[in-house]
């Protein structure tokens, strides 16, 4: 172990789940590629019992050969460590955090009922001064749950040394989006509901279940995609223009656009739908229905595609509808938002047809821009054809996950989902919740490689 000036040990509790090999590990890497002047001391923690050379496997498999050879990756790779604990038992989380040099950062990634269980031991236990706590979705299981927890938190810490991850809040497109619409004219004007029809915002995933029932069974697509992650790229795409990109303001705006958001209509039923996936191919891969997956409770009703409709009641979006949808075992992969546009207040006599609708689309995961527009095209003179165009985004200099981690290492709560928001998001699903609950919006089937429920 080194001693060095700059180490921030990183312990990561619930470190055997797949959360942790399937995303935080390649965010880490993708981050000392980037950021190589981190010194990063990883301690893994939880209940599994696991041998020191397993867990350094687990770890170095994150890491290619030529990654190896870099300082801060060796570094790492050198000063990591598996510790078998409960982390909500004080005795065995001070053994725990007694393995950290330097400054601490303890990652949540646990259901949120053992993160509130862990936050009662840090009561006993003598923290240091400069101590960071980071909390994996899902944020609670609900608002009064969501609360408790910013409660327990805050008993150790303040609001600035909290950061409640939401990758979605660092993925190209919802960084775009501030440029986007903050930094030219021909967005700046026509971004209203006086030009803007309906908004869609849409994360359909050709992936199942692939073996994550542990965590997804009974969680479902509203909870797990659209109460989190959409509800932040609604709020990327509503909010008003903050006075400041600081984490004051930003964050401001976000809030004040969500607590704006509610469900469409206050029409739970008419405004929602459900559904889940039957057995059927995606991308030539065979799915079991979705009831049929390995450690599913049928009894859960667990949806695996979820819709919802908001209404947004600002000046700015009154009476325009944002459509939110998430699905699994889809027929493509289809992550974007996209603006539908008003037509024109007049057409000129003479055009003929419409062309279809402008639309604006920013795919969610590169970056990339289309724009759908009525114009002259190669057929008749004075008929309108729908044209596109479109503009590639850059490479993103690493992964969403690296960049939350990164913003935790370096205090930038930018990139951190503030504790009011994270309690608003789960108000404004509630309805949804206790409809679907009470049986009044039908469960639909779809089979898997389908477009969804019809
Ligand atoms: O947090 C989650 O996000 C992923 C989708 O994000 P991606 O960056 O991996 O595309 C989703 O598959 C998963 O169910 C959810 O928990």
């Amino acid at each position: 172990m080194s001693g060095q000036d700059g180490v921030i040990t990183l312990v990561v509790t619930g470190a055997s789940g797949d959360l942790f090999e399937r995303l935080l590990l390649p965010g880490l890497a993708g981050l000392l590629a980037v950021r190589p002047e981190h010194r990063i001391r990883l301690v893994g923690t939880g209940r599994s019992e696991l041998s020191d050379e397993e867990w350094r496997e687990q770890v170095g498999a994150a890491f290619d050969e030529e990654s190896r050879t870099r300082e801060a990756e060796s570094f790492l790779l050198e000063n990591t460590e598996w510790v078998q604990a409960d982390p909500s038992e004080a005795d065995q989380l001070r053994e725990v955090l007694g393995r950290a040099e330097g400054r601490l950062v303890l990652y949540l990634a646990l259901p949120p009922a053992v993160s509130i269980k862990v936050c009662q031991a840090l009561r006993e236990l003598d923290l240091p001064e400069d101590f960071k706590i980071v909390a994996e979705k899902p944020f609670g299981t609900d608002a009064e749950s969501a609360a408790q927890l910013n409660e327990e938190l805050h008993t150790l810490v303040g609001e600035e040394d909290i950061h409640r991850v939401d990758h979605f809040l660092a993925l190209p497109a919802t960084l775009d989006l501030l440029g986007l619409r903050l930094a030219n004219r021909l967005f700046a004007q026509v971004w209203s509901g006086v030009h803007v029809e309906s908004v869609d915002i849409v994360y359909d995933e050709t992936l199942g279940l692939e073996g994550r029932a542990g965590f997804y069974d009974g969680t479902g697509a509203l909870v797990d995609m659209v109460q989190s992650h959409l509800l932040q790229v609604l709020a990327m795409v509503a909010m008003e223009p903050p006075a400041r990109v600081d984490a004051v303001d930003l964050r401001d705006q976000m809030a004040h656009a969500l607590r704006a958001t509610s469900v469409w209509d206050d029409d739970p039923v008419a405004s929602s739908r459900r559904g889940r996936y039957t057995a059927g191919s995606v991308d030539g891969r065979e799915l079991p229905s979705y009831v049929e997956e390995e450690d599913v409770d049928p009894s859960l009703e667990t949806e695996t595609y979820a819709e919802i409709t908001c209404r947004v009641d600002t000046e700015r979006w009154a009476g325009v509808p944002f459509r939110l949808r998430s699905g699994k075992a889809l027929a493509e992969n289809r992550n974007e938002v996209r603006l539908t546009l008003r037509p024109t207040a007049h057409r000129t006599p003479g055009l003929e047809g419409t062309g279809g609708p402008e639309t604006l689309l920013i795919d969610l995961k590169t970056g990339h821009l289309t724009l759908q527009l009525a114009t002259n095209g190669t057929g008749e003179p004075f008929e309108l054809e729908r044209s596109t165009l479109t503009g590639a985004v850059g490479e993103t200099r690493m992964k969403p996950y690296g960049e939350v981690l990164n913003a935790a290492f370096e205090d930038d709560a930018r990139l951190s989902v503030r504790g009011d928001v994270a309690v608003r998001c789960w108000e404004i699903i509630a309805p949804v919740r206790e409809a679907w609950a009470a049986g009044e919006v039908p469960m639909q089937d779809y089979a898997a490689g389908s477009d969804g429920p019809s």
